[in-house]
């Protein structure tokens, strides 16, 4: 199902764990500034619904959706007590193939980040082809992002909780 068909500031809470004791790290690009504040308004918004502390959310800043990569990989090493990290950019369509090349590269970095490290990274990267599209993600009429991507850094986080406790 296309966004179009869903909210995605809809969630279950039934469905969510018992976040009080994790630890969360945001990392934030510049670039439309006006929708990644509203993404990481609605990620933040999200966190305190379900139970995390306020003293347990850092932030850091990065100049663009490519910079996520390296301010992820550094919030991992620099925080290892982190339990999930969410990444937020938004990639809007400009008139040459720089957005194919962006986007690209982030999702793959993101992924690497993923694969190589031990703290969930979680995907909250718009790539729309005009800023309607991203006012839409970012708290308008599709609902926001932020806040799928904070429920699955709660529900990442858990399941990186009870693969440790398993593996003892
Ligand atoms: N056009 C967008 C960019 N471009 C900048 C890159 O992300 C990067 O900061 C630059 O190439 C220097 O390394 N970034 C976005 O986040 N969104 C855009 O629409
Ligand atoms: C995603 C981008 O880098 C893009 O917005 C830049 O715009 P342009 O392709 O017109 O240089």
């Amino acid at each position: 199902m296309a966004t179009e068909g869903k909210n995605l500031s809809e969630y279950d809470k039934n469905t969510i764990p018992n976040a009080k004791d994790f630890r969360f790290g945001i990392v934030v690009s510049e670039w439309n500034e006006e929708i990644t504040e509203g993404l990481f308004q609605g990620a933040f918004d999200a966190f305190i619904e379900n139970g995390v502390k306020k003293e347990n959310i850092v932030r850091w800043n990065v100049p663009g959706s490519f910079e996520l990569i390296y301010g992820c990989k550094k919030l991992q090493q620099t925080f290892d007590m982190l339990d999930a990290i969410i990444a937020v950019g938004s990639v809007i369509q400009g008139e040459t193939k720089h957005f194919d090349f962006v986007c690209e590269g982030v999702t793959q970095g993101i992924k690497d980040l993923n694969i190589q490290g031990d703290i969930p990274v979680i995907f909250c990267v718009l790539t729309d082809n005009h800023i309607e599209q991203s006012r839409a993600r970012s708290g308008g009429k599709h609902g926001n992002k932020g806040t799928e991507a904070a429920i699955a850094a709660i529900k990442m986080a858990q399941l990186r909780k009870d693969a440790d406790f398993y593996k003892g």
